[in-house]
């Protein structure tokens, strides 16, 4: 179980947020929504131990995430903003470098087929320079379908996908969240996603 106890964030000589209080258990989403700069990313960053809270604590199963820093680190997979993939790679060579940097050996064969998942289709050994936003997005999504953690964080997974990639990321999710996986997700536009529990919790 995941839970943040009474969060603050401060930024420069701003407070962000301040007790923030939540508990998610297996098969539950919690979507962090909130206009541009209301925090969304910071409280992200906390969740996975990036950034400490300026007070409260998040803690994984009882114990203050900072405690656990070595075993939290193999429970999440946290997909930030920004892609972070890397334009002088392949598609293939992306996906193998981070999921071998989540502890998962993935060969070639195993790459393609998450990235096929993906509907990334023939596009597997280009540069990702030269693929679009959205299929830059579906390669860091296939991360996904590799690495099996309890919990994922992911900031903006929607950001530049088409209509039938939200669809497919829906579906990723829901089966996902069915076998019994958490998620804290933000995002700027509308998905609906089931789930045993929904939480939603609004920054302003
Ligand atoms: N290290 C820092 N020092 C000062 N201010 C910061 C720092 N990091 C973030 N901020 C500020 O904190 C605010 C919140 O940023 P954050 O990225 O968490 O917002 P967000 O809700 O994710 O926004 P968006 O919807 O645009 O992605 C912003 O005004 C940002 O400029």
């Amino acid at each position: 179980m995941l839970q943040g106890n009474n969060l603050e964030c401060v930024r420069g000589d701003r407070v962000l947020f301040s007790g923030i209080n939540f508990s998610i258990k297996p098969g539950e989403l919690m979507q962090v929504r909130g206009p541009n700069g209301s925090g969304k990313t910071s409280l992200l960053r906390m969740l996975c131990g990036l950034a400490v809270p300026n007070s409260g604590k998040v803690s994984w199963n009882g114990a203050n995430i900072r405690s656990i820093s070595e075993e939290y680190c193999g429970v999440i997979t946290y997909l930030g903003h920004m892609s972070g993939i890397k334009d002088e790679l392949t598609a293939i060579e992306n996906l193998r470098i981070a999921s071998a940097l989540s502890g998962v050996e993935v060969d070639e064969k195993r790459a393609c087929e998450a990235l096929h998942q993906m509907g990334l289709i023939e596009r597997e050994n280009l540069f990702t320079k030269l693929l679009s936003q959205g299929q830059k997005r579906r390669v860091s999504l296939a991360r996904l379908l590799l690495v099996r953690t309890q919990l994922w964080i992911l900031d903006e997974p929607l950001t530049a996908l088409d209509v039938s990639a939200i669809e497919l990321m829906k579906n990723i999710l829901e089966r996902y969240l069915a076998q019994g996986g958490m998620v804290v997700l933000t995002t700027h536009q509308e998905i609906d996603v089931s789930a045993a529990v929904t939480h939603q919790l609004y920054l302003s």
